[in-house]
């Protein structure tokens, strides 16, 4: 296994870094932020320099005040030296430009040739686009054609989601990207990769004697992985109301949590390996076979009016920018299975959606009972084991085990072990924006997406979206502030399951040995 230690205090290398959007959201609520973070734990050396592009006018000056203002906001280190503040801010420049014309390349290419002589930089290109997914392809070709990929260095392409809107045109971008960049330069971004805990599902399962002799359909009876928001469509309808949470939340972040989950062993952790496994899961992953079984298997629902922590809430379709007759999905569940060895049987369950009572990303595992329950049946049902990756808001895990009651004879009690991490190491981790970037300006792309990996995301997904273009099933509305559309009880119902508390909602029986949940 990489020793992630090592690997993580290596500075990026020396490069140019252009940033296509400088002037968007993403740039300023991440990008910075994250580029800020990295040079502050000397994760960029002085050999960088950073060129913000985007068609609307700025000076070097503005630029940089727009920098400080979003580190200020959303950074996790304060700009509080002065003179540090004026080393870094002077690595960055800005130019006006519009991607459709590749003049403006040609100009950048002097720009870059400047700033490699001023910061003894050895050639090398970050080119992120954090654009709308239409001017990827655009980007590319004037990169090529207006002379910027021909230094001595590496060219590394970094881009955003959504690649694509389904299978086809994903395929059709990927087709644009691959005339000018190999594989191998492309870095897809999903942002869960970069998640703290995420990256750590693999170490709980291959660092850990007690997990993977028991991770198959013989000791887990199901899956459960939720992401859930608090937060409403916000002032994202225009793109979110083409989007919904299938496209906007399953087919990347979901899909990449499960096969995290649901891969086999890599042999090493080359970044090709571990990716290897994961289109494996994904692969496995049984495709619904018709709109009957998508209507069985899948929920969709949209937010209505509700409340949440008592603040009255719009619904969906009285959102600025969303049609007001939207039949977008806000809400995803569904009971998916991989057919191979390891998970023949297993049901995984998956949600999603926006506007449900809590903030949380996190996978339960519960596993089989012991075989018969000889010892204690006739007085208690025992709860069955999980395990419970909390990713976020809240970092760590925790067990669930039984234990005998203290003091009575026979007499089963639920306890709860939890590592909490963010308790011992405070919630000012890397963002996941910052592990990316300077991933990316190392060469590390283990957590990035291959494009094999989102074409067979894209498959899956494509299905779904088939059968909903038939209704099937209806779209269902739920309260705001709600856990989503009452079928899906149901769908653990049906099989004898049910959802288990998150974001440490602690259910009444069960002890916590430390402390318990935040
Ligand atoms: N914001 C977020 O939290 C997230 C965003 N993303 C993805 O990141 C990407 C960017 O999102 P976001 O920052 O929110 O988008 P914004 O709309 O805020 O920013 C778009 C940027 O593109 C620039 N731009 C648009 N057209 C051109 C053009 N012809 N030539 C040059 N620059 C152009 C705009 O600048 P100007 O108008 O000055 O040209 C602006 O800087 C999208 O793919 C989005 O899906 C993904 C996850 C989260
Ligand atoms: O990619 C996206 O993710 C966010 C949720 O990310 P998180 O890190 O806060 O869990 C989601 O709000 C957004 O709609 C989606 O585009």
């Amino acid at each position: 296994m990489t020793d992630v230690s090592k690997h993580d205090s290596i500075a990026a290398e020396g490069a140019v870094y252009y940033l296509f959007g400088a002037t968007g959201d993403l740039a300023r609520r991440k990008l910075f932020p994250a580029l800020f973070s990295l040079y502050k734990e000397g994760k960029l050396a002085e050999d960088f320099a950073v060129v913000g592009l985007a068609r609307r006018p700025r000076t070097n000056e503005q630029f940089r005040a727009d920098l400080l203002e979003s580190i200020g906001e959303f950074c996790r280190y304060k700009a509080d030296d002065s003179q540090q503040w004026e080393r870094f801010a002077s690595h960055f420049v800005y130019m006006s430009l519009d991607i459709n014309n590749v003049d403006g390349f040609r100009e950048l290419a002097r720009l870059t040739a400047d700033l490699d002589v001023k910061f003894d930089i050895p050639g090398n290109r970050l080119f992120y686009l954090a654009l709308a997914p239409e001017l990827f392809g655009p980007v590319s070709f004037n990169l090529r054609d207006g002379g910027m990929l021909e230094s001595k260095g590496w060219n590394r392409l970094v881009i955003e989601k959504p690649f694509g809107y389904d299978l086809e045109s994903a395929r059709k971008l990927n087709a644009q990207l691959s005339q000018v960049f190999k594989e191998e330069e492309i870095y897809r971004i999903d942002h869960y990769l970069g998640k703290e805990m995420v990256q750590n599902i693999q170490v709980l399962r291959f660092a850990n004697a007690f997990f993977e002799p028991l991770w198959n359909n013989k000791h887990i009876a199901n899956v459960q992985i939720t992401l859930s928001e608090t937060v409403g469509v916000e002032e994202r309808g225009g793109y979110y109301d083409k989007s919904g949470a299938l496209r906007d939340m399953v087919q990347n972040h979901m899909m990449q949590m499960l096969a995290m989950i649901a891969m086999e062993p890599p042999s090493r952790l080359h970044p090709e390996d571990l990716r290897d496994e994961k289109v494996k899961a994904l692969r496995s992953l049984r495709p619904f076979a018709s709109s009957e079984e998508v209507k069985a298997n899948v929920i969709r629902g949209q937010y209505a009016g509700g409340e949440l922590n008592g603040k009255p809430l719009s619904g969906y379709r009285e959102e600025d920018s969303v049609n007001p007759q939207s039949e977008t999905e806000t809400y995803f569940a569904a009971r998916v299975h991989l057919d191979n060895f390891r998970w023949a049987g297993v049901p995984f369950y998956i949600r999603t959606g926006k506007r449900l009572p809590v903030k949380t990303t996190e996978v339960v595992v519960e596993f089989k009972n012991v075989p018969d329950n000889i010892l204690f049946a006739h007085r208690h049902d025992l709860a069955p084991n999980l395990l419970v990756i909390r990713v976020n808001p809240m970092e760590g895990i925790y067990i669930k085990i039984n234990a005998k009651k203290p003091g009575v004879d026979n007499v089963v009690q639920p306890v709860s072990m939890e590592f909490c991490q963010s308790c011992m190491i405070g919630i000012n981790t890397p963002e996941a924006y910052e592990r990316l970037l300077h991933d990316a300006g190392r060469g590390e792309s283990t957590y990035f997406t291959r494009w094999d990996e989102v074409a067979e995301a894209w498959a899956f997904v494509d299905r779904i979206a088939e059968a909903w273009r038939g209704n099937s099933p209806a779209l269902e509305l739920y309260p705001a502030g709600s856990w989503g559309p009452a079928r899906v009880e149901q769908l653990l119902a049906e099989d004898g399951f049910h959802w288990w508390p998150v974001n440490g909602q602690a259910e009444d029986n069960v002890i916590w040995i430390s402390g318990g949940p935040k």
